[in-house]
């Protein structure tokens, strides 16, 4: 096992985050020939947090061109101006991140073959419910050195047992994925608000420290670590535990139950990552992919907001309803992710180790109140992870 220290790398020096924007993207195609290219798959507000990192370091490393593409998901806006054309225009997110500016290296393409047909590194941001759609309409269009990364927080559930986004993505593509995870609400990294990522990666170290430095920034410190399935399982099962506390802070429960919801949610992440895959450490959970993401999901992200007005409304309005209402186009991952969750552990035979993850989908469905949420009388206690067996 490799220590903790040796695994984390410093944020690289001379990466710098810049607001000045150079206005030459795109004019040196011709001498640019053997520059790497990046395009950002996704444009909600992660994704376009993601271009405006990237966009500002491309600037100044001389290995890639500077030119960053960004794939839109066209839509037209209530002005009826084109969402692609809007961010063009004005160089900001007008639906999804207003206010920010991207980087006027940023080019914004609605053409999903278009963007990425000359990119060799791909940075995959969309909601996790689209993966397989964009996955199956990119197959034979890439170029064949090309290095991914995903930033998306979800799981995909097949007839053969769950797979990560990052898994997904290399099978049917055919090319290594990394995944970028962390303590991340993308208003708050938008504002340049200091706040840490991990990075994970399964071999080549030499690619995690190329993403590293794409995405580095002084307010934006990125740590690699050689556990890429322990990494993407965190930001994937941490928004279950956000929905729970959500509910507690709906149900006005305080903050000791919250702390009870976060310290049992963070339990059964780790318990469920590694019956799934025994090669989890267990330092990975300390990581910002980890505890610290957690912490930020639980008291500021999206589905904590969404699970919140559901407790209120006593589970009377869906989640489909108040998602639509509250985030306005933006998507929740974690009622998903609960079922997908679930699914695998009424396949496996875990339902009862895992109260918390169980109960979360089961009041998301109606099946149980709000306030089952503290109510584990009816299920087993937890069992120590030796006494739950892989199947
Ligand atoms: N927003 C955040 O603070 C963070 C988000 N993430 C993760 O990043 C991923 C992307 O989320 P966000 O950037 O937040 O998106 P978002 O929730 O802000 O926006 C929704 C996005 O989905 C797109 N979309 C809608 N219908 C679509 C379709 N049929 N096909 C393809 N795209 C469609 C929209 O155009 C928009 O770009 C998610 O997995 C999320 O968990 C991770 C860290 C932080
Ligand atoms: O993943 C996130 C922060 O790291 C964002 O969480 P929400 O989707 O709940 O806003």
């Amino acid at each position: 096992m490799v220590p903790a220290f040796e695994q984390i790398m410093p944020p690289l020096e001379g990466e710098t985050a810049t607001t000045t924007h150079h206005s030459n993207a795109g004019n040196n195609g011709g001498i640019d020939g053997n520059k790497s290219r990046v395009t950002v798959v996704g444009s909600g507000s992660w994704g376009s947090v993601a271009a405006k990192l990237i966009a500002s370091n491309i600037l100044n490393i001389t290995s890639f061109h500077d030119e960053l593409k960004m794939w839109v998901f066209e839509e037209t806006l209530q002005s009826g101006e084109k969402l692609t054309d809007a961010i063009n225009r004005t160089n900001e997110n007008v639906k999804y991140l207003p206010g920010i500016k991207l980087g006027n290296n940023v080019v914004a393409d609605p053409d999903l073959d278009n963007a990425v047909k000359d990119a060799n590194m791909l940075v995959f941001v969309t909601p996790h419910q689209f993966i397989d759609h964009i996955c199956k309409s990119l197959v034979g269009k890439l170029r064949s050195d090309v290095e991914a990364i995903s930033l998306i927080k979800g799981m995909e559930v097949k007839i053969e047992g769950p797979c990560l986004i990052s898994t997904f993505i290399s099978e049917q593509l055919g090319i290594n994925c990394s995944v970028l995870m962390g303590a991340n609400l993308a208003n708050e990294i938008a504002e340049e608000k200091f706040s840490e990522a991990t990075v994970g990666y399964r071999d080549n170290r030499e690619i995690a420290e190329q993403w590293v430095q794409l995405f580095s920034t002084p307010y934006f410190m990125v740590t690699p670590v050689k556990d890429v399935e322990g990494v993407e399982l965190c930001g994937t099962l941490k928004n279950v535990v956000a929905i729970a506390a959500g509910f507690v802070d709906g149900l006005a429960m305080g903050n000791n139950t919250k702390a009870a919801i976060m310290r049992l949610g963070l339990r059964e992440m780790r318990d469920f990552s590694k019956l799934l895959f025994s090669s989890v450490e267990d330092n990975t959970f300390y990581e910002s992919c980890g505890v610290a993401d957690v912490i930020t999901t639980c008291f500021g992200g999206r589905n904590r907001k969404v699970a919140e007005a559901f407790a209120k409304n006593g589970g009377k309005r869906s989640f489909d309803e108040l998602e639509v209402e509250i985030l306005q186009g933006q998507k929740l991952q974690g009622v998903s992710t609960a079922r997908e969750v679930y699914e695998v552990l009424r396949h496996q035979g875990w339902l009862e180790s895992f109260p918390l993850f169980a109960t979360v989908h089961e009041i998301c469905i109606s099946h149980l109140p709000p306030s089952a949420i503290v109510n584990y009388s009816k299920r087993k206690p937890i069992l120590p992870l030796s006494e739950v067996s892989a199947h």
